[in-house]
């Protein structure tokens, strides 16, 4: 049996755990500092077990995965650091940046345990277990940075327990990837969120709102990422501050340079800056299918009434909403527990919240 340890069971955690469950023979074991998110992951099938005391989780452990915020990685190493651990036991982490953990994986080969960093190179704008998929990494790189007294064999052995997730598994150094990675979704987490702002800002100028009506397919494409959750990536941003000081400093030159062009009229000049662009675009690889389709799930809170979940799939049906799967998630104790349903569209999903709302359900999509 291989006793696997996920430390913070969120979106990543929980999803690594259903990949990692495929493997013959593990134990899953959760550790969050939120118990309601354990209870949460147990009864999604998620962990086998899961506890609030972290020296219990780990204490068996044979693989722990550090999968909680970035700000909170290192106070996990420095626990694990002077908690017992089993001899042999590999520590890695999912985290979104690798330098600053990387500095605090040392002093564990001499205690016959290994720490090699990773990160998945796959997410989603929504956190939390309730959005965790078996199928998150397929196809995605799932990046490892050894440290450097771990050997080749036990990256192989962590390689080979990560198979189940499909990923692309390549090893490299931890300064490379905040480098690379800084740039290809870092830095682009400013730039929506700051376009997103300066647009905001004119709206609120803007007695009708044109902007927010007028919002088309390119704002809503380059802003996508806008939506995502604020606390993870000021972690992000505050562990990769060399590089994107850097690529602001050098976003600025780019914006004069554009600034003079515009300026000068220059017709030649803008249209080679599009051409640049859309060269290297469109030479990217093809990004293969995965599990990255966006979830369209609604949470609706039922009851303690029978026949409620017959109720709101008939509601449903009258107006001929299909419904892909239905799960019941027992979680509070006022109320029966939650029916999570997933659609086929967003559209599906406004359409159904407008009729449950309507017959009084208290309905809700988990951003
Ligand atoms: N969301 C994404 O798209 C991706 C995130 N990552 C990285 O994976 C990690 C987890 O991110 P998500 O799963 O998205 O976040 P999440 O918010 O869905 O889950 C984080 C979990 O960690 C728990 N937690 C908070 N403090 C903790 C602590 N001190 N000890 C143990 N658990 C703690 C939270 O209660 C929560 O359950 C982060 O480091 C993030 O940078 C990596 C790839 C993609
Ligand atoms: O939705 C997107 O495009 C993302 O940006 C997902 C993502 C978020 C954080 C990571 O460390 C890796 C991937």
């Amino acid at each position: 049996m291989t006793e696997i340890a996920i430390l913070g069971v969120g979106l990543i955690g929980g999803s690594l755990a259903l990949s990692l469950r495929k493997n013959e023979d593990v134990h899953i074991t959760g550790f969050d500092v939120v118990e309601e998110n354990l209870r949460m992951a147990r009864s999604l099938g998620v962990i086998d077990s899961g506890t609030t005391h972290l020296a219990e989780a780990v204490a068996q452990a044979d693989y722990i995965f550090l999968c909680a915020p970035v700000g909170k990685l290192q106070e996990l190493i420095s626990f694990l650091r002077y908690t017992p651990l089993k001899e042999g036991a590999v520590i890695s982490d999912t985290g979104s940046t690798k330098v600053s953990v990387m500095e605090h994986s040392h002093g564990f080969a001499q205690r016959g345990v290994f720490f090699i960093g990773g990160h998945p190179m796959a997410g989603s704008h929504k956190s939390g277990v309730e959005a965790s998929h078996d199928r998150l990494f397929e196809n995605a790189y799932y990046v490892l940075t050894p440290a450097k007294d771990t050997p080749t064999a036990v990256t192989d052995r962590l390689r080979e327990l990560l198979a189940p997730t499909h990923a692309k598994v390549v090893v490299m150094n931890a300064q490379r990837h905040d480098e690379v990675v800084g740039a290809i979704s870092h830095f682009p987490h400013i730039i929506a969120s700051a376009l997103v702002n300066q647009v905001a800002s004119y709206s609120e100028a803007d007695e009708m709102d044109w902007y927010r009506s007028l919002a088309a397919g390119g704002f809503r494409d380059i802003t996508r990422i806008a939506s995502s959750n604020p606390g993870m990536w000021r972690d992000i941003l505050l562990n990769n501050r060399p590089v994107m000081k850097k690529m602001a400093e050098d976003l600025k030159q780019v914006m004069e340079r554009i600034s003079t062009l515009v300026e000068r009229a220059d017709g030649p000049g803008i249209e080679r800056f599009f051409a640049e662009a859309r060269t290297f675009r469109n030479a990217l690889p093809e990004k293969k299918k995965g599990a990255l389709q966006p979830y369209f799930d609604l949470y609706v809170d039922i009851p303690d009434e029978p026949g409620v979940i017959a109720r709101v799939t008939t509601l449903l049906g009258e107006e001929k909403i299909s419904i892909t799967n239905i799960s019941i998630l027992e979680t509070r104790e006022d109320i029966l527990g939650v029916l999570r349903i997933s659609f086929r569209s967003h559209e599906d999903i406004e359409k159904a919240t407008h009729v449950l709302k309507d017959e009084g359900y208290s309905v809700y999509e988990r951003e």
